[in-house]
């Protein structure tokens, strides 16, 4: 779902604001929202989430709140109604992780980082 400013906003170059929404959510337990980018602002004027995805925990009762980022090299003004964000609502799986002396062997191994697909 979309996300909008609630208050106009100037992000300088190269550092991270937190902008205002203007609303609060209770997320049932076992879920989490996720905030994400707007592909078009990234596209056309270099604007990051730099935490992406945002996570709103599903104990957390404060304003959500978008972190900014203005990778352009002009400031960026953003006005209240602006769409900056887009939200997720994404199930948590709590994992209990197991302590072993030997992981299951597989092909790719330990490669990673761009090891396949190679010719
Ligand atoms: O983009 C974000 C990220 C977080 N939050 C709020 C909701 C979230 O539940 C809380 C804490 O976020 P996070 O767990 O990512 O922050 P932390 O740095 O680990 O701090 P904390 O110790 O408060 O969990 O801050 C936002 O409003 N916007």
């Amino acid at each position: 779902m979309d996300i909008y400013a609630a208050s106009d906003e100037v992000l300088p170059v190269a550092i991270t604001i937190a902008v205002p929404t203007g609303f609060a959510i209770a997320i049932p337990p076992g879920y989490e929202a996720q905030l994400r980018a707007r592909s078009g602002l990234a596209l056309r004027h270099n604007i990051v989430l730099p935490n992406a995805p945002g996570t709103i925990d599903s104990d957390y009762r404060g304003e959500v709140k978008i972190l900014m980022l203005n990778l352009g090299s002009e400031k960026y003004h953003i006005r209240r109604g602006d769409r900056i964000a887009q939200m997720v609502i994404a199930p948590v799986i709590q994992a209990m992780p197991t302590a072993v002396k030997v992981l299951p062997t597989t092909d790719r191994g330990e490669g990673g980082f761009g090891s396949t697909g190679r010719q």
